[in-house]
């Protein structure tokens, strides 16, 4: 029994225990669920919270609906409405779409067109770039191409200036020309029926060609004449004054050059000398038309040349003076002079010789002038003073030597080129350029400068007093006119037979001129004669005075032995006929 009842003992204590650890379990249970129920209890309350807070929102919210959907339920559309507000809403949204679309559309064509235009801009731009470079290059190489055709056109300037003055002296410092006049109304054949036939040659003085002039004259108790002449340039009848110009246009390139140039018409009266150095006159002015004119005389022409040419070379800075004389019974008259303007008889200028053999001439006024124009006005404003006679064999005779010098002056002190390279006498006749001649009227100038001189000389005529009629003081000037002639034909004489002594003081005329009349200046003669039978005399002597001063042309360009000497073809005696 005790061991009964110790084993039911043992399991009864198990079993309490057991149930022990199963109260403690469920104890520790309840005590979670109590505080599960507790947290429950709190979210439960929160919940409580919030429902109510949304309870009010809602209400509020509703009443406020309610508010609301009040008016909007009394205007409120219809579905129909709706239905086509809705169509209509569709319908602009599509217009919209549309539109912006099409702007779209446009937009995206105008930046296609832009970029297009852009790209072909800056493609053009680079062909510009590239072509301006290129044109760079180019004008640099033009440049430097320039710079050496101007360093080789001075060269070729200077050696050209060598070869003209070389050409002009071979030619001759002295040329001789012959113009042949046509036959005029107021000539004696001028009416004669063999004159109006043209098969037969008009008068007895023809041009052969280019150099040779004919006088063939076969008169009942006359001996029979036939002669030829020949000259550096024969014009015939129909050559114009632009023609005759165009043999003087080179002179007035070595004026430039610094030579002293005269250019000298000589011939019988009424042969054609004013009207080849100034142009045909009106019988009222006495004075050439000198505006565009086709028969303009070598003066008018001359001195646009003159401006055209110092127009062309700017660097010299050429000043040109000029000045008009002329020589009337032997005294030298200055027709710029103020008193001349009044006084016919003007003041004189006298060509005087000092012991130490210098030509000392009181110096005609000198008008600076800067343009042709000024030159032309200055000759016209003079040239109504100039003596005239109506003679028997025209009209309007000039009684005087009529000179017009232009007078260039520049500023540079060492002389021209010409001036250095150019063979010749050491002091007369050099070029003018470097120097300024004791005796002209340069050397009132300041000695460094320099000058050249052009002289124009439109000679009164020679004259066969039983021609022309003259009587009295008109006689007078005839035999002064013949005189001082003569003295131009002995200086050139004494010239071309290389004597030691040159009478140029024997004539005013000669003296004044004795600058051009020897050493290396240029003087071109241009003999004008008359076709005339009447005036065949005369026209024999103006030939031969040309043919002497061609032996003045021999003797010099070819610098030989001088020419032999010849019987003079000249008279210091008024002619006779
Ligand atoms: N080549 C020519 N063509 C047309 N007319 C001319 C020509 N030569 C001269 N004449 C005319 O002949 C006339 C006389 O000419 P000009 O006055 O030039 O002679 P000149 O030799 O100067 O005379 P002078 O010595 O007496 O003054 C003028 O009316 C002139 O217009």
């Amino acid at each position: 029994m005790p061991a009964q009842g110790g084993r039911w003992g043992r399991f009864l204590e198990q079993r309490a225990r057991q149930l022990q650890r199963q109260v403690q379990a469920k104890e520790e249970r309840i005590v979670e669920l109590e505080t599960e129920n507790a947290v429950l209890h709190l979210r439960l309350a929160q919940y409580q919270g919030m429902t109510g807070k949304g309870d009010s929102t809602a209400t509020r919210l509703c009443s406020q609906c309610r508010e609301r959907d009040l008016p909007q339920r009394s205007t409120a559309p219809t579905t129909p409405q709706l239905h086509c507000q809705v169509q209509n809403l569709k319908q602009d949204m599509k217009a919209l779409r549309a539109s912006s679309l099409e702007v779209f559309r446009t937009c995206r064509e105008h930046l296609q067109d832009g970029l297009s235009a852009a790209v072909e801009a800056v493609q053009r731009a680079q062909l510009c770039h590239e072509a301006l470079l290129a044109w760079q290059s180019k004008a640099g190489h033009l440049e430097r191409s320039l710079q050496e055709v101007s360093a080789r056109y001075e060269l070729e300037k200077q050696k050209r200036k060598m070869l003209h003055n070389c050409l002009v002296e071979l030619k001759g410092n002295i040329r001789v020309h012959c113009r042949i006049r046509p036959l005029l109304p107021f000539d004696k054949e001028f009416d004669d029926p063999a004159s109006q036939d043209s098969s037969v040659p008009a008068g007895v003085v023809h041009a052969v060609d280019d150099e040779t002039v004919l006088v063939k004259c076969d008169r009942p108790a006359h001996p029979l004449i036939n002669k030829t002449y020949n000259f550096e340039r024969v014009y015939g009848p129909a050559e114009s004054q632009q023609v005759v110009f165009g043999d003087v246009c080179p002179l007035l390139t070595s004026l430039l050059d610094g030579y002293n140039v005269c250019i000298l018409a000589y011939g019988q009266t009424g042969c054609g000398k004013s009207y080849t150095m100034l142009g045909p006159r009106s019988k009222e002015a006495h004075v050439p038309p000198w505006g565009p004119h086709r028969d303009l005389g070598i003066m008018p022409r001359a001195a646009r040349e003159l401006f055209r040419l110092i127009s062309e070379n700017p660097s010299k800075s050429l000043k040109v003076d000029v000045s008009i004389v002329e020589v009337y019974n032997n005294d030298i008259l200055d027709l710029l002079a103020k008193e001349r303007r009044t006084a016919v008889s003007g003041p004189k200028r006298d060509a005087r010789t000092s012991k130490a053999a210098k030509r000392e001439v009181s110096p005609p006024t000198r008008q600076p002038v800067h343009s042709a124009e000024d030159f032309i006005a200055l000759a016209a404003g003079s040239l109504p003073l100039r003596a005239r006679l109506a003679t028997q064999v025209h009209a309007c005779s000039s009684r005087s030597h009529l000179i017009i010098t232009a007078t260039l002056t520049a500023a540079s002190p060492c002389g021209s080129p010409a001036d250095r390279q150019s063979p010749g006498p050491p002091l007369e006749g050099r070029p003018a350029w470097g120097r300024a001649s004791p005796g002209s009227p340069g050397a009132q100038r300041p000695a460094e400068q320099v000058h050249a001189k052009l002289q124009l000389v439109d000679l009164a005529g020679s004259e066969c007093v039983g021609v022309s009629g003259v009587t009295g003081s008109a006689l007078r000037e005839t035999l002064s006119i013949n005189r001082s002639l003569a003295a131009l034909a002995d200086v050139l004489g004494a010239l071309s037979e290389r004597r030691g002594h040159v009478p140029y003081r024997n004539s005013q005329l000669t003296h004044f001129l004795q600058d051009v009349l020897g050493g290396d200046a240029k003087l071109l003669v241009i003999l004008c004669v008359s076709p005339c039978q009447t005036h065949v005399a005369e026209t024999l002597r103006c030939l031969g005075f040309g043919a002497q001063v061609r032996q003045v042309q021999r003797g010099q360009a070819g610098g030989g032995s001088a020419a032999p000497r010849k019987p003079s073809l000249f008279s210091k005696e008024p002619v006779t006929c």
